[in-house]
């Protein structure tokens, strides 16, 4: 069988749906293994094991521990029944993009098929395969670059970013970045526009943990989300505040060298005009918010920033460390710390304060 190869039109980007997971509206998402939002099978893989190597025994492996979404790529026609049964989706990797005839029945099984693209195959080629298996498979299909090993088992290779970027934009389809066991490549290939991961099956607890930050993180900065339900909101604004806490710590740590670095550090070398500046600057990225309200904002992080500095220039003249968090903590719950509210970001007042 030969594929004829088409121009792919560009389409409006859809969502796939993978079990209880969306691909390609809200959040990126990371599958591989244990604690990944879905999990895979890679059956290929497992062939020749002495035990696990049927998708009977890897499916039930798997479902004894995890109830969420399984992916399986299936090593030969005969695991397709099971996998239709017992599957969440199905993946053609990259090894099977030129075995259509697998290709054709696993666009049939009723099941969304992940097309992995292959190092030998090109952009025009990976589109063309993932619309042959559209007209089969309803439209769910997901776009897959990189990860994969090509028959004779050789490395995974790392993703093209651009070539998944464009094969996005080009067929409007949801698009994974296959990382196998190296996170390195997570924060660009969500900043690139993944809308998720593919780890390996069985990826390090580390592997995970990073992909999941890249996601979370950089996901809040490059991802605009529609949340439509209350618990998608809370979801969205918690990887916002994950994006904030990294940044508000990254900040403090910047503001503690500037007061080693200044003449006069501290509460006493505190610059007005400098701190209003930066809230203009900041309000023209946060229109909305605009000067107003970004100054009490500011004014608190600003000031949170001086007393960590001061407490831990303390803590060294005293020859000993900073305070534990907990206490510096319940210092800050029980009042206002010496020093504080000695100036203030821009001339607004704070919450709860009389102009
Ligand atoms: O830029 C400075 O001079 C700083 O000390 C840093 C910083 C800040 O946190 O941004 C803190 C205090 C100053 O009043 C102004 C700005």
């Amino acid at each position: 069988m030969s594929l004829t190869v088409q121009p792919t039109e560009r389409a409006e980007r859809g969502a796939v749906r993978l079990g209880s997971l969306t691909l390609g509206a809200g959040p990126a998402v990371v599958i591989g293994g244990p604690g990944a939002d879905a999990r895979w099978i890679d059956l290929r893989e497992r062939r020749g094991r002495p035990a696990g190597g049927t998708a009977a025994d890897a499916l039930a492996e798997v479902r004894a521990c995890w109830a969420g979404p399984v992916l399986v790529e299936p090593s030969s026609a005969d695991d397709l029944a099971r996998i239709a049964a017992e599957a969440d989706g199905v993946v053609v990797g990259a090894a099977w993009t030129r075995d259509l005839r697998l290709v054709r029945a696993v666009s049939r099984l009723g099941l969304p098929v992940v097309v992995q693209r292959g190092p030998a195959t090109s952009l025009e080629e990976w589109l063309a395969v993932a619309d042959y298996c559209a007209a089969d498979a309803g439209d769910r299909v997901v776009l897959c670059e990189g990860g994969g090993r090509g028959r004779a088992g050789s490395p995974a290779a790392p993703p093209d970013l651009a070539l998944m970027r464009g094969a996005r934009e080009r067929s409007g389809r949801p698009v994974l970045a296959g990382l196998g066991d190296d996170p390195a490549l997570a924060a660009a290939a969500v900043a690139a526009g993944a809308d998720g991961l593919l780890l390996s099956p069985d990826p390090s607890r580390r592997t995970t943990a990073a992909a999941q930050e890249a996601v979370r993180i950089v996901g809040a900065l490059t991802r605009r989300e529609e949340p439509g339900s209350v618990p998608a909101a809370r979801g969205a604004i918690d990887r916002v505040d994950a994006a904030l806490a990294v940044l508000l710590e990254r900040r403090a740590e910047l503001a503690g060298t500037v007061q080693r670095l200044k003449p006069v550090g501290g509460f006493a070398g505190r610059d007005l005009e400098r701190e209003r500046r930066l809230v203009a600057e900041m309000a023209r990225r946060a229109p909305s918010l605009g000067e107003a309200r970004l100054a009490p904002i500011m004014n608190a992080v600003i000031e949170a920033g001086l007393h960590l500095a001061e407490e831990r220039r303390a803590g060294e003249s005293r020859g000993g460390a900073v305070p534990p968090a907990g206490e510096r903590v319940a210092d800050g719950l029980r009042g206002r710390a010496p020093g504080a509210g000695e100036g203030r970001a821009g001339s607004a007042p704070g919450p709860g304060e009389r102009a």
